[in-house]
Order: C-alpha cells, then structure tokens, then sequence
C-alpha cells in the first residue's frame, strides 16, 4: 500500500450531466467518416477534438476550448460536460494512463494516440465523473470508430470494461502494487509528474509541512473557485452590498482583505451585477492580490514615491498596484516585455489609467526604468507556474526539470536589474506562482548573497497584518509561502526586500 488513502479527486469530479446527441462536427484527424446514426454526442466529439489539440499540437486548452465550443454551437449545458471531460481527462492523465497501462498490459507508448485519447476521455466517465459503465464503454467505442480505427473498438471495448469493473479505491492499490517506488505510486496516484511532487514536498518539507503533501496533491487536481479583487479606493460599499447577502453568487472571504469568492456562475455576469466602476471588480486569485499588496502596505506610502511594476503582463497586479498608488498620491510605471501583454496590461489598468504608465521593454535593460530609481519595485518573474497547476490542466505535463535553470537565471538577472533601481530605502517584492525551492529561497538566498546592502523584510509579519484573518504560514523563514490547500491561494511566493543606507554607496 502507498501512503495514499484513496480520498482522491476522483470521487469529487462533478457528475456527468450527459450529452444530447445533435449531429456531430468533423474536425478530428481521424477516419472520421458520416455517423449512421445518434452514437457520439456532440459535446464527447468536441472533448476529444480539443483533447487531441492539447496533446499533439501544443494547444492551450484555456484557448481551444471556448473556441472548440463556439465552433460546435455547443449548448450551454453541454459545455460544462465538454469542460469537465477534457479538463479532467487532462489534469488526471498520469494517473488514467497508468490505469489503462494496468488495464491493458500495454505500455501508453505503444497505444495509438487517438485511441488513447478516447481512452483517457472513457476513464474519466468511469472514474472520475461516475458516468454508467454501458454509456461511458459504448460512447467511447464508437467515438473510437469515428475518430481513430475501427479495428481498434474491440480493445476500447475490453479495457474500458476492465476499467469499470475495478473501484477507484481499488486502483489506488492496483497502482502502489505495481509501481516502481513510493513516490511513483504516489505520483500516478494522484496525476503529478515524480520530479513535481519531489519539488512540492521539498518545498513543504522546508516549513517542516511535509505531512500535506497528499493534501496538496489533491488541492491540485480541483479546479479553483474564481475569486474577485475590488481595486482599494473604488464601490467598497459592495464589501457591506454582499456581506447583508445582496448577490447570492458572490460572499466576502478568502485570506485578502480585498478579496471576494464566487460559488459557481459566470464572473463576468456577476461583476456587470455588481454595478460598479468599470475594471474595479476584477478576476484576482488572492495569493496575487496579497502579494501586490505585502508591497504596498509593507510600510506606509509618502505621496510622491515612484513604483515600478517589472513584469507586469498581463496587469493584474498592476490594477491593483494602480489603486494603491491613487490613494496614497504615488505614480506607478508597469512594465512588460511582450508588446502583446502589455496592452493587456494597458486594458487592466483602465480604471487608474491616470497612475499607471504602461512601457515596454526588457526588465533586464535601461529602457525599463528610464533612468530611475524606485521607492517600490515588484518583480513578479516569469517562473516555471508550479505553483497554479490548478489552472491549466495540461501545465504540469509540459514542464519539465530542464527548463529552471533558464528561469532561475532571467529572474536573477531581473532581481539584479532592480536592486539597481532601487532607492535607497526602497521596498523590493520578488514574487514567483511557484513554489519551488530553486525559484524562491535559493533564488533570495543567491540575491542576498550578491547585494551586501539588500536587506530581507519580515514579509511574513506584512502578510499576517493585512490578511483578512488569522493566517496559517509555516517556516522559519520571513518570506511567505501559500498554498492552495492551506489557503485557498496559488502556491505563491512573496519575499520583500530594503536597500540599507550604508552599504548603497
Ligand atoms: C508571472 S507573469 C506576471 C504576472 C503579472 N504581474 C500579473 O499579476 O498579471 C511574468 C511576466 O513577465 C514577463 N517577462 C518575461 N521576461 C521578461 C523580461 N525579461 N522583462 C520583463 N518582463 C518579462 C512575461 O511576459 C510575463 O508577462
């Protein structure tokens, strides 16, 4: 037995609402030919179309979806089925294909990729969406005939019915019997690539939490609930509007003290409800709307000071930034490397538009800071995302161990950038959506190490002050390490930073 009990996220997927049949589209690679009658329904056809984008042609399934949807004249309750077969079939693929690797005695390699998508969509009707074993087995054969071989409709036929008759609970054990270690079991157990989970349990470890790591494992395979920020200064009558119960979607919770939860529904009908300034209320996980504001409130703000906002694409964190500033009397300069995000940053910052110039340069150059220095600078670094594997479905298949040091390298050489700039004084945030050792304290560590008169702040005591209520943070260190299954948040990292008088010169 592996140290997994078996409470696993299968058995939290929402159920399968079922798929009207109501001709089918034609996208798919395969032999698709006319369906002699009503076997795939549209919404399974288009999980698989966008399922197959995902994993052979590098698509975002954020991206594909939606537009796989329109494109499908897909109904509005059948996109939540669409939604559910392909964000689940992705987010728990290392772990459906180890049980189709058990099922069949075939490694997933040497299975056809078409068929092992239609594979992967009919396990997670078995397994994680407890769709009837008949419906889910023959909608996946036929969707087999479709779209990859018919030759192939007997060994979907055979392994899903394999599948079906074993409980998830019984393939938890299936795959601790047969897997080379404890964390490989525990690894296809709970879908995380073994070098992610190694990553996640060396950084809990280092708050000597490593007992969570199951739980955080499980945090990771739940979709998050979409949270709200509204900007400082703008409708904060909304706070009392929601808290006496006016809009049943959305309540006043979550560890920011800026932060709304909303249960279900469309976000963009419930801020256009809410009726406030346009862009004040705003999608914000509130790891993020803490970080933006451990900077701004990690000391009081002199009217005149200049903040710079380093990698600020696409700007939430400048919005927010924005409305800080406006309040206190200081101005903001956001940066983005990418001229394409930048004007998104330009689109978020409508609201404060007047407090916050959006530029476009390499945070690493001089262009970025036009010759200045800054009372604060947030360097919310490009980083490897282990931190919001929540989000993407896909994103933990596409990392690997390889791409860090590329990433440890530009978030140092933009930390160095900044420590430049920095005024004498000044507050620094270096901020990663990652929770990995090697982008968060060895990175503090190393900066510290090259800048004598760079001091680390108690962002532990900042983060505790302005969270709405008491806050779990482990360690002994004075950054802040969140976590989605402690707090709610993205695994965000906030670590602050002063320049000493002393050793500036
Ligand atoms: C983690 S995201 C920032 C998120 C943003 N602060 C927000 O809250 O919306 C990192 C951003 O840094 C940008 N970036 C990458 N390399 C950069 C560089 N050399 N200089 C400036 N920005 C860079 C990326 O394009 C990306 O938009």
């Amino acid at each position: 037995m592996s140290e997994y009990n078996g409470r696993n996220a299968e058995n939290r997927q929402s159920g399968d609402r079922g798929g009207a049949s109501r001709g089918a589209g034609n996208r798919s690679g395969g032999p698709r030919g006319p369906q002699r009658g009503p076997k795939v329904s549209p919404a399974r056809l288009a999980a698989y179309d966008v399922m197959r984008d995902v994993t052979d042609r590098e698509a975002y399934a954020n991206l594909a979806l939606p537009a796989r949807i329109r494109e499908a004249g897909i109904d509005h309750r059948d996109t939540a089925l669409v939604t559910e077969l392909v964000a689940g079939s992705l987010r728990m693929r290392g772990r459906y294909d180890r049980i189709i690797e058990i099922a069949s005695g075939r490694d997933t390699e040497h299975i056809d990729a078409r068929t092992l998508n239609v594979l992967r969509l009919g396990v997670h009707q078995l397994l994680g969406m407890r769709t009837a074993s008949h419906a889910a087995v023959n909608e996946s054969v036929e969707l087999q005939r479709l779209v990859a071989s018919p030759n192939g409709a007997g060994f979907v036929n055979g392994v899903l019915r394999a599948i079906g008759r074993t409980t998830p609970e019984e393939w938890d054990e299936r795959i601790a019997e047969t897997a080379k270690s404890k964390d490989d079991a525990l690894a296809a157990q709970t879908s995380h690539p073994t070098w992610v989970l190694r990553a996640l349990r060396a950084s809990l470890k280092a708050e000597g939490r490593d007992a969570e790591l199951v739980e955080l494992l499980e945090a990771d395979n739940v979709a998050p609930r979409v949270n709200l920020a509204l900007l400082p200064g703008f409708d904060e009558e909304l706070i009392e509007d929601v808290e006496s119960g006016s809009f049943e979607a959305i309540t006043f919770e979550g560890p920011s003290p800026i932060g709304f939860m909303m249960h279900g529904g469309d976000p963009a009908r419930a801020i256009e409800a809410a009726q406030v300034h346009e862009g004040a209320l705003r999608v914000q996980d509130q790891g993020s709307q803490l970080a933006a504001l451990a900077l701004t409130r990690a000391r009081p703000v002199q009217a005149g000071e200049r903040w710079l906002d380093l990698c600020s694409g696409p700007g939430g964190k400048s919005a927010l930034l924005g409305a800080e500033a406006r309040l206190a009397g200081a101005t903001v300069r956001a940066n983005e490397v990418a001229p394409h995000r930048a004007e998104l940053v330009r689109n978020a910052v409508e609201a404060v538009a007047s407090t916050v110039n959006v530029v476009s340069f390499d945070g690493r150059e001089e262009g970025a800071y036009d010759g200045q220095q800054y009372d604060r600078i947030l360097v919310d670094a490009p980083c490897s995302g282990l931190g919001a594997l929540r989000r993407r479905p896909e994103a933990r298949w596409r990392k690997t161990p390889g791409d860090l040091p590329d990433l440890t390298q530009l978030q140092g050489e933009l930390l160095d950038a900044a420590v430049a700039h920095l005024a004498v004084g000044g507050v620094l945030a270096y901020v990663t959506c990652s929770p990995h050792l090697a982008e968060t304290r060895v990175s503090v560590e190393r900066l510290l190490g090259r800048h004598a008169d760079l001091k680390e702040l108690d962002a532990r005591e900042v983060v505790t002050s302005i969270a709405r209520g008491p806050i779990d943070l482990a360690g002994d260190q004075l950054s802040v390490q969140l976590w989605p299954h402690r707090h709610g948040t993205d695994a965000m990292f906030i670590a602050l930073f002063t320049k000493t008088e002393e050793s500036a010169s």
